[in-house]
C-alpha cells in the first residue's frame, strides 16, 4: 500500500520505548531554533508567490464549528475546487494547474455533504473522529465513530489522542488506543492529533509523536484548533525531529500537519521553510505534509492579490478570509 506520491504506507511497528526512554528536549533550544524560521529571508520575494500557491496544495480546508450546516460545508467546499479568484489564477498565468487544496476537513456529520460536493474533484474528505476534540468518550464509541465516518466516505480520519496517558507516561495505553484507531480507519490515512498545548513538556510532544508512529499514524498533527495554545513552530521543530528519528529506524515517511491558529500567509511561508530545512522537498507535498487551517486561504488570497495587482483588495471581496 502507497500513498498518493508513491511513498509505502506506514504499517507501524511493535512499541519500542528504546526510540522514547532518554530522549529530553530542551525547549529553550527549540524556541531559539523555531524563531529563525519566521524571521529569515529564506524565500527571495520573487518566490513568494510560488510557495503561496504552493501552500494552497498543502491546506486542509477545515470547518469545525458547532454551527456547521449542510450549506456552509458546500460553499467551502467550492471553494476548495477553487481556491482563488479567476482574476487572481489569471494574473498568475497558472490556468492550467487545475489548483485545488489537500483536503477538506470537518466533524463526522458533515462528511456525506462534503462527499457530494467534492465528487470528481479529487479532493479528499478528512474527518475528525474519536470524540474531538477532548476525545474523553469510551474506547469502544471512539472506533465506531471512525468507522461510521469511512462508511460515510471519509478519506482521512483525524483521531485526537487521551491526553491523561500522555501525561502519565502511559505510553503502552496509548499506543494499543491508537493502533485500535488505526485499525478501524482500514484503508483510510489516520492523522493523529496530539493537542501538544496540553502535554505540558516537548519531552512529552516528541513521546507521543513517537508512539503515534510507531502504532501506525500516517500523519501527526499538532492541535485541534480548540486548546489554549495551538499550532507553533518550537512543537513543530519537535515533532518534526521524532518524524525524522523514526524515518531513520524504520525507513518509513509520515506525514506532518501543524494545525490551529495559523491565520497568515506569512506563518504559511515559515512553516515551508522549516519542513525543507528539516525533511528536504517530499514534506513540501500534500501527501506528506498539511495545513489544518479555517481561515488562512484568505490572507493567501490577499498577497496573491497584491502580487498581481500591486494592491490589496478589500477582505469582504475574498470568500472565507
Ligand atoms: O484542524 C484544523 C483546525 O481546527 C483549524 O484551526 P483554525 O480554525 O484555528 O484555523
Amino acid at each position: 500500500m502507497t500513498t498518493s506520491a508513491g511513498h509505502p504506507r506506514n504499517p507501524g511497528m511493535a512499541l519500542d520505548l528504546s526510540l522514547i526512554e532518554g530522549v529530553r528536549v530542551n525547549r529553550s533550544a527549540a524556541e531559539r531554533r523555531a524563531a529563525g524560521f519566521g524571521s529569515r529571508r529564506s524565500v527571495k520575494k520573487t518566490h513568494q508567490a510560488a510557495w503561496l500557491v504552493n501552500a494552497i496544495r498543502l491546506i486542509d480546508l477545515t470547518t469545525l464549528s458547532g454551527d456547521d450546516t449542510a450549506g456552509k460545508v458546500k460553499r467551502l467546499c467550492a471553494k476548495a475546487r477553487a481556491p482563488l479568484a479567476r482574476r487572481i489564477v489569471e494574473g498568475l498565468g497558472i490556468e492550467d494547474v487545475g489548483l485545488k487544496v489537500g483536503a477538506v476537513c470537518v466533524y463526522p456529520t458533515m462528511v456525506p455533504h462534503a462527499v457530494e460536493a467534492l465528487e470528481g474533484s479529487g479532493i479528499p474528505v478528512a474527518s475528525v473522529a474519536t470524540g474531538f476534540p477532548a476525545g474523553l468518550m469510551p474506547l469502544d464509541l471512539r472506533l465506531k465513530e471512525i468507522e461510521w465516518a469511512v462508511a460515510q466516505g471519509a478519506a482521512e480520519i483525524d483521531i485526537v489522542i487521551s491526553r491523561e496517558l500522555a501525561l502519565k507516561g502511559d505510553w503502552q495505553a496509548l499506543y494499543d488506543e491508537v493502533k485500535a484507531m488505526r485499525e478501524a480507519c482500514g484503508e483510510a490515512h489516520l492523522k493523529a492529533i496530539l493537542a501538544t498545548g496540553e502535554l505540558g513538556t516537548l519531552t512529552n510532544v516528541h513521546a507521543a509523536s513517537m508512539v503515534a508512529m510507531q502504532a501506525g499514524a500516517d500523519f501527526i498533527k499538532t492541535s485541534t484548533g480548540k486548546e489554549g495554545v495551538n499550532a507553533t513552530l518550537p512543537v513543530s521543530l519537535t515533532m518534526v525531529r521524532a518524524l525524522r528519528d523514526y524515518g531513520e529506524a524504520t525507513g518509513y515517511k509520515i506525514g506532518f500537519k501543524p494545525a490551529g491558529g495559523i491565520k497568515a500567509a506569512k506563518e504559511a511561508l515559515a512553516w515551508q521553510v522549516l519542513m525543507k530545512e528539516e525533511l528536504g522537498r517530499d514534506w513540501l507535498e500534500p501527501d506528506l505534509f498539511r495545513f489544518g487551517a479555517s481561515s488562512m486561504l484568505g490572507d493567501i488570497e490577499r498577497q496573491l492579490e497584491h502580487h498581481v495587482t500591486g494592491r490589496y483588495a478589500a477582505s469582504h471581496r475574498h470568500a472565507m478570509s
